[in-house]
């Protein structure tokens, strides 16, 4: 089984309008609201493609009912641990560009966190778990505790953070990482402007731990590191619609093909990714399918 971790689950509240007037007041064309949150989105993903998950991570409130509610309704089995807040509303303002609004989440607990390592502690070696987005103030070492726990029980896992969060858990060999190139200019410390200079910096990431490396370029695609392969994945050409969830549409492209070749999972990755760039809420499998064809994967000496 798959299990999708969210330490810090969101309403996505969406909202369109012309264009905001800062100061004044502002009515909107269009709302909707989403399950959200990067784990949240990667089981949402998984399940267009018939992958199953299960999705964990911490819920509280109204708002946690909400999530909870619209993943059954989904079909996505979940089992978040209950905490007292109410779980965040991030808001995503579209008025032609996109500017987010993310909250910062209520507080756990220690309690809520043994709850979530005997949640772990259950898993197998036949298990994957994915680790991805922010954490509750007060627990920035809550990945790497968890990493280490999963890696001296055998179990394999991806995770999308960044910065410590992110490089703590690199020594317990985690399967995939998917850092954007600011992320990745963020660890190295330097700015990367070339295809060696990003295909170098992801390198050093391989030799600290990490088995596979996603560095997603937006629109520009992305490339691939391992320690067997190095690839460039041009991104489709399309029309931005949205970039939430664009990141964990490409973990889970990448996750659902696990069995797969790389080449396989690399074109399910784009695609995902790309997919759900074209549309407004994550992609569909009709989207993601529609898209397949047109991804190739390149080797990176053709580019560099
Ligand atoms: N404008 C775009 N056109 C085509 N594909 C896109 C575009 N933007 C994003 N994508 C797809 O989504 C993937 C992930 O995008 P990006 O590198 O922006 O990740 P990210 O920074 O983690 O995104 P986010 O945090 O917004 O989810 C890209 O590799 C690409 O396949
Ligand atoms: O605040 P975090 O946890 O870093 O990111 C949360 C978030 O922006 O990430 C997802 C898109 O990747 C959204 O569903 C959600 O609102």
């Amino acid at each position: 089984m798959i299990y999708t971790v969210t330490f810090n689950p969101s309403v996505d509240y969406v909202v369109r309008l012309e264009a905001l007037e800062l100061g004044g007041l502002n009515r909107t064309s269009d709302t909707a609201k989403y399950a959200g949150g990067k784990g949240i989105n990667v089981s949402r993903i998984l399940s267009a493609l018939d992958v199953p998950s299960t999705a964990l991570g911490f819920a509280g409130g109204f708002t946690g009912d909400f999530i909870k509610d619209t993943l059954e309704n989904q079909g996505i089995q979940s089992d978040f641990i209950s905490v007292n807040g109410d779980t965040r509303i991030n808001v995503k303002l579209k008025t032609g560009e996109e500017t987010e609004i993310n909250a910062s989440g209520p507080s756990i607990t220690d309690a809520d966190i043994s709850r979530l390592k005997a949640q772990l502690s259950n898993m197998t070696s036949e298990d994957h778990v994915v680790f991805a987005g922010s954490v509750p103030s007060g627990y920035d070492h809550l990945y790497e505790t968890l990493a280490k726990l999963l890696h001296d029980r055998k179990i394999e896992f991806t995770i999308d953070a960044e910065g410590t969060k992110l490089t703590s858990t690199l020594q317990y060999a985690p399967y995939l990482i998917k850092p954007n190139q600011f992320e990745l200019e963020g660890i190295t410390g330097r700015s990367l402007f070339t295809t060696s200079e990003m295909v170098d910096a992801a390198r050093s990431l391989l030799d600290r731990g990490a088995k596979n490396i996603l560095l997603t370029l937006g629109k520009d695609g992305a490339l691939f590191i391992s320690h067997d392969h190095e690839y460039f994945i041009p991104s489709p050409a399309g029309a931005l619609k949205n970039s939430v969830g664009a990141g964990d549409s490409t973990v889970a492209g990448f996750i659902s093909r696990k069995d797969g070749s790389i080449s396989e999972q690399l074109k399910y990755a784009i695609a995902c990714g790309s997919a759900t760039a074209f549309s407004d809420d994550l992609a569909t499998r009709e989207d993601i399918e529609a898209l397949l064809d047109k991804i190739e994967v390149q080797s990176i000496e053709e580019v560099k």
